[in-house]
């Protein structure tokens, strides 16, 4: 559950965004659909007017109060000048000068406009079991309309317009003319992308045999050197000895980060002087990691698709000569990408599966940014493997990818 809020935190970007839009969809109803608005009964009520006002409480109390009739009279007269001073006296906050904003201060002021008064919505069994038929619960019903709103905020979300479409598609199936609240709609439409979602939920796998040799594609900036240190940490934690290879040789940055990672996770990183050859480097971490019977080689690669040409040949280069030493390596291509980018991710996608034999993704940088929604696009339309998440730029910032998890976070359902 911890763990749960820690995502939906994290997300709360994207979640937040379908979140009003979700409010502001359903308090959108047509006025033709009222009573849209469904009164449910709850807990005792907040006893606004059980609370006996200050007057009435001294009046009551003062028969059981034995006073010398001198000192009742100095009282009184103190008591009114008190109260003639109080009436006088401009009251520090504006919080007495209106009805509305008399309201108990821990009620947000941006839901005081909406705060119910508890009189008109009190029935007869509800004054007499002393209860409130409040929260108001608004509802709207599903209609051809309301589903291009819900469109709209799923494609705002960076979901993409095939996608969306096929969500709200699925939510409507069986259910136009029905009347839905927020946490119904919620849970529809998280339900919708969990299952999207749920057959790319795949760990990265491990094989038997070692080294596992696992290439790290994606664009510069996108994580690829922070994904390595991240995943490092997390089988070096496991037991597993990890080697890095610093194959992004034109970057001297580059290289002294991944350094630094190396450093965190406690893997060794072997590295090249600047401009040598890419493919040279990962030949020679291909020898270290089998004689140091490592478990698992990370080479981490250039991301200049400026020149896709290039590019390609330098991939291709590392993948020839790591084969050298092991025909089936790579074992996995890690295409990392950026959320951020939105629905720049997608046109990554084909771009490097062009260019490389691309078997998995991780999504970095899913905290801070609206743009969640495009992990659902991209399950959608590739289904590759979803290996991990980033939702954060320290060591154990990278998560297993639990579709229900993400579902529920981005469309901010608390269950
Ligand atoms: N907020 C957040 N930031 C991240 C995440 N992953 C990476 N970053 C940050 O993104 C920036 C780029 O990350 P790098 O790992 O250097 O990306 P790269 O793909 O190796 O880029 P180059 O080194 O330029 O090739 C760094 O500032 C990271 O701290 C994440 O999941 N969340």
């Amino acid at each position: 559950m911890a763990f749960f809020k820690k995502l939906k935190d994290r997300l709360f970007n994207s979640s937040s965004k379908i979140d009003e839009g979700l409010e502001a969809i359903v308090g959108d109803a047509d006025p033709s659909q009222q009573p849209a608005v469904d009164k449910v009964m709850e807990a005792p009520a907040q006893a606004v007017d059980a609370v006996p006002d200050a007057k009435t409480l001294t009046e009551r109390e003062q028969p059981t109060i034995e006073t010398d009739p001198a000192e009742a009279e100095t009282a009184a007269r103190a008591e009114t000048a008190a109260r003639e001073e109080e009436q006088r006296a401009p009251r520090g906050a504006p919080i007495a000068e209106s009805p509305q904003t008399a309201l108990p201060p821990v009620i947000p002021a941006s839901d005081r406009e909406q705060a119910p008064d508890p009189a008109p919505t009190r029935g007869i069994l509800g004054r007499l079991l002393g209860r409130d038929e409040t929260p108001e619960i608004a509802r709207r019903v599903l209609d051809d309309e309301m589903l291009e709103q819900l469109e709209e905020l799923l494609i705002a979300a960076d979901m993409g317009v095939d996608t969306a479409l096929r969500v709200t598609a699925n939510m409507a199936e069986g259910r136009l003319g029905k009347k839905l609240s927020v946490h119904e709609i919620k849970t529809l439409m998280s339900d919708e992308i969990a299952r999207i979602m749920e057959p790319v939920a795949k760990p990265l796998p491990l094989y038997k045999k070692t080294p596992q040799v696992v290439l790290v594609v994606g664009v510069n900036g996108s994580g690829k050197t922070t994904t390595i240190g991240k995943l490092a940490s997390q089988f070096r934690a496991a037991g597993k000895s990890v080697v890095i290879a610093a194959g992004d040789t034109f970057r001297a940055a580059a290289v002294e980060q991944l350094q630094v990672w190396g450093e965190r996770a406690g893997v060794p990183v072997l590295t090249a002087p600047q401009g040598s050859d890419p493919a040279s480097l990962a030949y020679d971490a291909m020898v270290k990691a089998e004689a140091d019977g490592a478990d698992l080689l990370l080479i981490d690669t250039a991301g200049r698709l400026q020149n896709r040409g290039d590019l390609m040949e330098e991939l291709a280069k590392i993948v020839r000569v790591i084969r050298k030493k092991d025909p089936d390596a790579p074992h996995n291509t890690l295409l990392v990408l950026d959320a951020t980018t939105g629905q720049n991710a997608i046109g990554q996608v084909k771009v490097f599966q062009e260019i490389s034999d691309v078997s998995g993704l991780v999504m970095t940088k899913l905290d801070g940014t609206a743009k969640g929604g495009v992990l659902v696009a991209l399950a959608d339309k590739f289904g590759l493997p979803i290996h991990a998440i980033g939702v954060g730029e320290q060591i154990d910032d990278l998560q297993a990818f639990d579709p229900q998890e993400f579902a529920d976070a981005l469309t901010g359902l608390e269950r």
